[in-house]
């Protein structure tokens, strides 16, 4: 539905034209009455939407989760979706799927449409036509999985490569409730988020630690950098992260 509005408007280029095979990529058509394109793609109705899963929406981005295969996109949307863990053997995405949540952030309804990516070498092929349509990008490591946190730089390449030179970006340490597997200290993670300039924090998919927090800060900064006045002062993602973030350590709360 809005994908194709919300491409239009992209200053770089059009968007993906693989077919999605997310839970509503086959209903289009509602939702689109009204909108308008923002310079930045978002799709910013001049009157509420109704999202494909019944609910009314003001405002729609593309979130991309990104990262090594195994360090727990699907669990991580799964958790935000649906509140759940999924626990058992690990199946690893094969190509690219989506899913939308509709959150209120400051009495807007902001809708995320959430791109899950596959981390197999096998599928980046497939993943890169999609960065140019996003507006934000959490890109996962593993804590438990020192390789996974070694690619990020490798990820971050790419990621300045295919995506918009503007997009929200955020690095995620995931796992962090494996704390006798833990390899990767969260200190690491901040020094290397520092190094790129990048917000951090460190999540579980498993406990549902930040979880609901990585989503709603990037949809806050997406919502204020495309509606904020010019009076306002910015959004400050990090700042709000520190403040609202729980760890998963002793000593911080
Ligand atoms: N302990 C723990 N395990 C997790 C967490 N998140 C994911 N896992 C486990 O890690 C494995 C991989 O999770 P996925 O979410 O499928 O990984 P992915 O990043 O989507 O992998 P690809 O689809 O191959 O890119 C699964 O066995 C999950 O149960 C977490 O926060 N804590
Ligand atoms: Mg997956």
């Amino acid at each position: 539905m809005s994908r194709k509005k919300a491409a239009k408007g992209r200053s770089r280029t059009s968007g993906p034209t693989a077919s999605p095979k997310g839970k509503d990529s086959g209903k289009s058509g509602r939702g689109t009455a009204g909108t308008e394109c923002l310079s930045n793609g978002s799709v910013h109705p001049s009157r509420p939407s109704l999202s494909n899963s019944g609910e009314f929406y003001d405002i729609a981005f593309k979130v991309m989760l990104v990262g090594d295969s195994g360090v727990g996109k699907t669990c991580l949307l799964v958790r935000f979706k649906d509140g759940a863990f999924l626990a058992g053997s690990f199946i690893s995405t094969v190509g690219i799927d989506f899913r939308n949540k509709v959150l209120s952030i400051d009495g807007v309804k902001v809708k995320l449409q959430i791109w899950d990516t596959a981390g197999q070498e096998r599928f980046r092929s497939v993943t890169h036509a999609y960065y140019r349509d996003a507006h934000a990008l959490l890109l996962l490591y593993d804590v438990t999985n020192k390789t996974s946190f070694d690619n990020i730089q490798a990820w971050l390449t790419e990621i300045h490569e295919y995506a918009q030179q503007d997009v929200v970006l955020m690095l995620l340490g995931n796992k962090a409730d494996s704390a006798h597997d833990r390899v990767v200290k969260r200190e690491e993670g901040e020094k290397l988020a520092k190094e790129f300039g990048v917000p951090f924090m460190e999540t579980s998919a498993k406990s549902g630690l930040n979880v609901e927090l990585a989503f709603t800060a990037v949809a806050k900064e997406l919502k204020h950098r495309s509606m904020k006045e010019p009076s306002e002062p910015k959004f400050q993602l990090q700042e709000y992260v520190n403040k609202e973030m729980k760890t998963s350590g002793c000593c911080r709360s």
